[in-house]
């Protein structure tokens, strides 16, 4: 619990002074709560030692307000400090885990990570936000509780306070044994849950295939981890209410032994009854606190889990980009590579020794097998990722000297996958220039042939596209995509694999709304369709991240045979038909 009241502070920075205060409330609400018991000890008393007089009824009533007047306003003093406090941290991290991943390089955005991400957002900012602040006042209530019952224990009688004390040495060892045996299985039921989720998220993606195939045993699996994360969970509780029931009857031998010889010091007569009276019922009392604990423990486990998970991502090192100052306007740029290599692991080698060079207005087509190192070497150009060996040259500068929004300004980029934002239609091609007027923005939609589909929207361009986009097609979201990039208007363009997947008509208007975007620009182009490419300025043929050959078409199918064979391959499957 300390470790988490720990990794909790941690995140709190400015916010500390406020959580500190807001636990001191808890404990004077705790501690009010505790006193009344004492004063029930003094009414006992009194009763029994027939002095409970008319001025003593008066005395415990405007006791009794007094601590109900103190009681309401600490309590509410708790709840106002508390609740805020925890929402805006959250708020915060939210805020600064946005930030953070903002920096990290694009390559780690991977499917894994992504729903990583998706959960650290949804499952772990809103268990501790909504969980953590009662999980630590249950925490610091029964801390204060336990400590005012002590004091109150030994003021009243010592001997009868260290025997209600004697059980919570085995429980204190047990509690330790239980905290271990619990970790364990809630890591089984963890990992039960993970391939419960995996499994059950497989059967649904892949519905098709299964549909297709009918393919029975997908279902099984699910059922089976389903079963598996139920039987997980059905262990996980029955040995928390073992260790609770060993834990209960370790802390109420206290209780036996004090009741006991209570007795033998009552018939001695150095036991008053009210004394005795009152460790019985405190006896009863005595515990709740220490029980509650251990009732919190799976909460706080959880809660933990949460907050380490929120750290790992603050202890990820940010991306390693190289960054300059120098400001780039130039409208023209002259793209040269030089000796440029990458890996992502540090092993294994993504790019391998580039060097070439690209004159403004020309197009530059990537061809190579996949997994040749196309995507990641057009990465390099916009800053995306960092040579680890080489330079890339803009116009002669070294991009890692340059300013890098002024890097991104200067390059637009039209990915095979395009992603719209939940935002009406005007405001997504705006992406591509903040500053654009609705005209301009219309402009540029002429351009790249989207216009036409817009209009027939229901709000036409005030139409609200759902996340993602995807309400609407491949080829009219890789419109919007060009569109935004002819409103950049960026003297480099990369076009990653932009007419793939894409039917013969999507593709003849698109090509078309490329036509416009590319005039005047240094192009760079994948493409895995080599016709689509021969009439390039030159074109790169890439293998395992090396430079196999440079040249225009018909220069490549004399010296490069990698080029030669794609491009036969490519041939015949044109002529392939069904027999
Ligand atoms: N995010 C990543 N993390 C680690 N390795 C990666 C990552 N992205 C790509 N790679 C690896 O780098 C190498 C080059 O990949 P890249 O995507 O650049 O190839 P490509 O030629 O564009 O492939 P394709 O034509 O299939 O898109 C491959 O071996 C790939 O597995």
């Amino acid at each position: 619990m300390i470790a988490m009241i720990r990794k909790f502070l941690d995140l709190a920075g400015e916010r500390k002074k406020q959580l500190y205060l807001a636990w001191l409330f808890q404990a004077l609400t705790s501690i009010c709560e505790g006193a009344i018991y004492f004063m029930l000890f003094l009414a006992i008393k009194d009763i029994l030692g027939g002095s409970f007089t008319k001025e003593k009824l008066i005395q415990y009533s405007l006791m009794f307000l007094i601590y109900t007047v103190l009681h309401f306003v600490f309590y509410y003093f708790t709840i106002a400090k508390q609740r805020p406090v925890s929402y805006a941290m959250m708020r915060d991290e939210r805020l600064s885990i946005a930030a953070k991943i903002k920096r990290f390089p694009l390559h780690y955005f991977t499917k894994d990570k992504i729903s990583q991400l998706t959960s650290l957002f949804t499952t772990d900012l809103g268990f501790v936000e909504m969980n953590i602040m009662e999980i630590i006042a249950g925490f610091i209530s029964s801390m204060a509780m336990t400590v005012i019952f002590d004091l109150m224990l030994f003021l009243v009688d010592w001997r009868m306070a260290l025997l209600l004390l004697v059980g919570i040495i085995p429980g204190y060892l047990l509690y330790q044994r239980f905290q271990k045996s619990m970790v364990q299985c809630g890591e089984q039921k963890k990992n039960c849950q993970v391939a419960m989720i995996d499994s059950t998220l497989e059967y649904v993606q892949g519905m098709e295939t299964i549909k297709a195939y009918q393919l029975e045993h997908s279902g099984k699996l699910a059922e089976k981890q389903v079963d598996g994360y139920c039987a997980a969970s059905d262990r996980y509780e029955s040995t928390l209410t073992n260790w609770n029931m060993a834990y209960k009857i370790c802390l109420n031998i206290g209780l036996f032994l004090s009741l006991g010889i209570g007795i033998s010091l009552f018939q001695s007569g150095t036991l008053s009854p009210a004394t005795y009276l009152f460790f019985a019922i405190m006896g009863i009392i005595f515990y709740r606190p220490l029980e509650a604990l251990m009732g919190s423990f799976a909460m706080m486990n959880l809660a933990n889990a949460s907050l380490d998970n929120i750290s790992e991502i603050h202890n990820l090192p940010d991306e390693k980009v190289k960054q300059g100052n120098r400001p780039f306007t130039d409208i023209q740029s002259d793209v040269q590579f030089e000796d440029v290599s990458f890996s992502y692991d540090g092993k294994r080698t993504a790019v391998n020794h580039i060097s070439f060079s690209a004159k403004p207005g020309t197009i530059t087509a990537l061809v190579g097998p996949s997994g040749s190192g196309k995507s990641t070497l057009l990465n390099l150009i916009p800053g995306f990722l960092t040579p680890e060996t080489g330079r890339i040259l803009l116009n002669g500068q070294d991009t890692t000297t340059l300013e890098h929004s002024d890097l991104i300004r200067h390059v637009s980029i039209v990915f095979q996958d395009v992603y719209l934002f939940q935002d009406t239609m005007m405001n997504n091609i705006r992406m591509g220039n903040q500053n654009a007027t609705d005209k301009q923005v219309i402009e540029a939609a002429k351009k790249a042939h989207c216009h036409e589909f817009i209009e027939k929207l229901p709000q036409g361009y005030q139409t609200v596209i759902n996340e993602g986009g995807a309400s609407l097609s491949g080829g009219e979201r890789q419109r919007v995509a060009i569109a935004r990039a002819i409103l950049k208007d960026s003297p480099i363009i990369l076009l990653d694999e932009a007419l793939s997947s894409l039917d013969a008509e999507n593709a003849v208007i698109i090509q078309k709304g490329i036509e416009e975007m590319i005039k005047g620009k240094t192009v760079f182009l994948v493409s895995h369709t080599l016709s689509y490419i021969q009439n390039a300025d030159q074109i790169l043929v890439l293998s395992d991240g090396a430079l196999q050959g440079c040249g225009k078409h018909d220069e490549l199918l004399q010296t490069v045979s990698l080029y030669k064979t794609m491009w036969e391959k490519e041939n015949s499957i044109k002529n392939w038909k069904l027999t």
